[in-house]
């Protein structure tokens, strides 16, 4: 079984984050490890803050599991601070493995400011030349090249083959709902692939993007090319909204189970 660590903040609500991470490594039989970054407790009625772990217990995670079982594909999410990136830089820099898939996580859709303004430059020149995907959605992509959110295929497309400057090997980013259909552009320096499907209406999407995140580097741990993992995330994250979970107040979560339920 493939091993994968995914390195990123906790969402006590479920949806998103570490948990969204698990779920899915669970679901597409890989070995899930966390490396908890901080524990996120906001849901959209209450505001119980985020509680940062500090930089010694986001190491001794990191070693907990690179040295009992050891690591084949890293994923990270919610980083927050310049001092955790260079931190989770250095760890990856001492643990190298075939594949970093980085999702460059900034606003929950709960409101939550997942990292903060001034960490962006330590993103752009410290972790993104060490991914090898990439992985923003359209209002994502807009804050790394300090622009507005794209609206049209067109305008994402430009914005993947901007993004690609920063140093990562490929570029995702998800347009979500665009043009009424569901749109990622990838780019891989030379060539544009556009990944359609059709769009689900509904506001229940939470944890959409860390569990396309998480399935992508879970299938290319497995061997899969970019493209086919692309392919297999995108359905995986079709389903888990289509079937996602109303609990009756806010926005749902995706129901990560939902491709091994209905497909
Ligand atoms: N309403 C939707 N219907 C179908 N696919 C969607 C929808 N919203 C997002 N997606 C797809 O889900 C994946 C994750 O999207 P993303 O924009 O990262 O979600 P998030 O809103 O959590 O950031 C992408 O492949 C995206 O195209
Ligand atoms: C702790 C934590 N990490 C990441 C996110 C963002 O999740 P994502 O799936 O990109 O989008 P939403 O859940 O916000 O829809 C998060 N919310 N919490």
């Amino acid at each position: 079984m493939k091993r994968l660590l995914t390195i990123a903040g906790a969402a006590s609500q479920g949806s998103a984050g570490i948990q969204a991470d698990l779920k899915t490594f669970q679901e597409r039989n890989v070995y899930g490890m966390s490396v908890i970054t901080a524990t996120v407790a906001n849901n959209q009625t209450t505001e119980q803050g985020i509680f940062l772990r500090p930089l010694e217990e986001i190491e001794a995670q990191f070693y907990a599991a690179t040295e009992m079982v050891g690591v084949d594909t890293i994923k990270t999410g919610m980083l927050f601070s310049a001092d955790i990136i260079e931190k989770v830089v250095q760890l990856i820099d001492h643990y190298p493995v075939p594949h970093v898939v980085v999702d460059p996580v900034m606003i929950g859709k709960m409101g939550s400011q997942l990292l903060e303004n001034e960490a962006i430059q330590t993103m752009k020149q410290l972790l993104l030349p060490r991914a090898t995907i990439m992985t923003p959605n359209r209002y994502e992509a807009a804050k790394l090249l300090d622009k507005h959110p794209s609206q049209t295929k067109a305008e994402l497309i430009e914005d993947a083959k901007a993004l690609y400057q920063f140093g990562s090997t490929y570029v995702i980013v998800k347009g979500g709902r665009i043009e009424d259909e569901a749109i990622d552009v990838l780019y891989d320096g030379e060539r544009v692939q556009l990944f359609h499907s059709s769009p689900v209406h509904t506001i229940h999407t939470s944890g959409a993007g860390c569990s396309f995140a998480s399935c992508l580097a879970a299938e290319l741990a497995k061997g899969k090319t970019i493209s086919e993992a692309v392919d297999i995330s995108k359905s995986y994250v079709w389903y888990a909204i289509q079937y996602a979970l109303n609990f009756g107040e806010g926005i749902g979560s995706v129901n990560h189970a939902a491709k091994r339920m209905y497909s």
